[in-house]
This record gives C-alpha cells, structure tokens and sequence, in this order.
C-alpha cells in the first residue's frame, strides 16, 4: 500500500551517490509535498538528474534514506514506478511509431489495457495540443511537440508525481511558455512535479518552492520569494564602464548599495531602491555607459551562494 494521507510523497535524508571516489550527490536532505511542484536548481553537473533518477528507482543510492510515497524506490521500484511519471532530459519516443501510438504503447509497458489507452490518448493529446498529429511520425514534431509528447505520455498512469527533468532545455521562447502552461494545468490537477532546471526563469515561473545545488550539496531551499529575500536585496543596479574600467571604479561604487558583485562584463550593486543608488552614482560624478534597475532573481542567489554565475 503506498500512503495517502497528507505525508511528504517524498522525503531524503542524507541521500547520497557516489561513483567511485567521485560524490555526485552529497548527503542531501529534503521534502516534497503533495501537490507542490518542487525544484532542483543548479548547474550542470550538480547532481539533479543523480537524484531524479534515485527517486525513480532506476539508479541505486550508495547511502542515506529516501522514500517516495511511503516506500523506498530501491526496494519497491515497480510499486514506487506505478505512482510516477518519469520526463527524461533526452526525449526517448520511439521515432517508428506515430505520436498516438507512442502514447498507446507506453501504456502496454504498464500493462494497462488498451479499452483504457484508447480513450485515454485521445484526452493526452488533447491535453498536449496534439491531436493534430496523432497521426504523424514522431520524427516529424518540432522539439517543442516532442517534449508535449513525452509528457503526455508520462501521463498514462495517471501519475501522482511527474518527475521533469530539464523540461525546457533546447526549446524556444514560445515552445516553453506552452509547456509551463501544460504544467501549471496540472499542478491544478493535483499531481505533485518534481523538476530540474538549470534556468532560472523556469523556477521562478514554475516551482513553489525548491532546493538551490551546487556539487552535490544543498546550498539553501524555500520558495523563490523566499530564497530572494533572505539572500539578496530587492533590486539590483547593473552599470556598465567597459571592459577595463569597471575593476578601477569598484572601489569609487563602495557604499552606494549595500554590496557588489564584480562580473567580467559588468558590476552588479544589491541595494533597496535601484534609483537612488543610480542618483548616488551620478553624484559621485561616475558615468556608466550602460545602467539598468531590475529585481533581484534567483540568478542573484545563486550568485551569492556560490559566487558563480548559474549560467555561464
Ligand atoms: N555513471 C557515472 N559515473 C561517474 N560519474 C557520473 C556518472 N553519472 C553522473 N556522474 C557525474 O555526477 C555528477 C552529477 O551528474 P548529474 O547528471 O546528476 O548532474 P546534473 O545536475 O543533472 O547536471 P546535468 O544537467 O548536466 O545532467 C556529474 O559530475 C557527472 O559527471
């Protein structure tokens, strides 16, 4: 029996994987609860995918504890995998099939019978803006319709979690704002996501709440709004010098804000008020050739925790 109470639906402590002497996954600790949709953010290397494929049951953890609705995926792999919806980074359709019968196989793999399948792909490919192509060979999707499919048909099982790993990565601006409206539809729905990224953007726009990772380890957690508040200020100041003057002038912007961040091509000052610290500037007779205000983002944070840029 998988629990249905309102428990975590997944909970790590001091998940870990190592490779040898190589630790990918550093004795992390965390919770995912029902109907959220929680982030792994980081950069490349940083250990998400390790951890989503923990959660599924397809890779072994070298210690710690981990539980997927209430029971280990280690152990129960079959029962854990019954419960979930697995969006891998590469996109694994079966390029023979046409895209209603890649939903309709993938549920054979289940076992489930195809008087449900039936119907059932006919409402994912509604869901997936799809039903146009049903027909078509998969070869034949923009990589935007490729990744829709792959959701959809990680959806057959009617999944409580969908595990994403870097839903939007090679996708168009536009590609990625349907997707992340399919997610919210189903964040609605009830169904818990799990989702690595290493964008910004896409965790601010789709996670509740979710841990920051750097080499294996967790570097902070809470909600976007959160993680903003307690490690960056509200809005940021970028002013530009060119590429020689902006190291000399740092010193002169001391004070202005209350810290900065020196970045090859620019100076980032945290401060409250972005136009305040813009007049300061000018009364210090220093003349950016660019200046913006923004708000801070996660990106901020993560540069603050690490002192990286989360892309570079
Ligand atoms: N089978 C393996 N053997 C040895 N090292 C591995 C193996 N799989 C992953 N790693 C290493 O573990 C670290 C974490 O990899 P992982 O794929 O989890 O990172 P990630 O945060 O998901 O990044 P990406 O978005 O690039 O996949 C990386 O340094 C990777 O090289």
């Amino acid at each position: 029996m998988t629990q249905t109470n309102g428990a975590p639906v997944i909970r790590a402590r001091g998940l870990r994987k190592t490779y040898g002497d190589f630790t990918a996954v550093d004795g992390i600790d965390f919770e995912v609860e029902p109907g959220e949709s929680f982030g792994l953010l980081g950069p490349n290397g940083a250990g998400k995918s390790t951890t989503m494929r923990m959660i599924g049951g397809t890779l072994d953890r070298s210690g710690g504890q981990l539980q997927v609705l209430g029971l280990d995926p280690g152990t129960h792999g079959p029962e854990v995998r019954a419960h979930l919806g697995v969006v891998p980074q590469q996109d694994n359709l079966d390029e023979e099939l046409r895209v209603r019968e890649n939903i309709i196989m993938y549920g054979r793999y289940f076992g489930l019978p195809r008087s449900y399948l039936v119907p059932k792909a006919e409402e994912l490919l509604e869901f997936a803006q799809l039903q146009a192509k049903a027909k078509e060979k998969v070869g034949n999707l923009s990589g935007g319709m490729k990744r829709r499919l792959t959701i959809a048909r990680g959806l057959v099982n009617e999944p409580r979690i969908l595990l994403l790993d870097e839903p939007t990565t090679g996708l168009d601006p536009q590609a990625r704002h349907t997707l992340w409206d399919r997610l919210f539809r189903l964040k609605e729905a009830g169904t818990t996501l799990v989702v690595t990224t290493h964008f910004m953007d896409e965790a601010e726009q789709l996670c509740d709440r979710l841990i920051v990772v750097d080499h294996g380890a967790i570097m902070a957690q809470g909600s976007p709004r959160e993680l903003i508040r307690d490690y960056s200020t509200r809005e940021v100041v970028e002013v530009r010098f060119g590429s020689e003057r902006n190291a000399q002038v740092v010193d002169r912007l001391e004070g202005v804000g209350e810290r900065n961040e020196v970045l090859p091509d620019r100076i980032l000052i945290y401060t409250k008020d972005g136009e305040a610290a813009l007049e300061e500037i000018g009364r210090r007779d220093l003349h950016p050739v660019t200046s913006l205000v923004r708000r801070s983002s996660l990106e901020d944070v993560f540069l603050r925790l690490t002192g990286r840029s989360l892309v570079d």
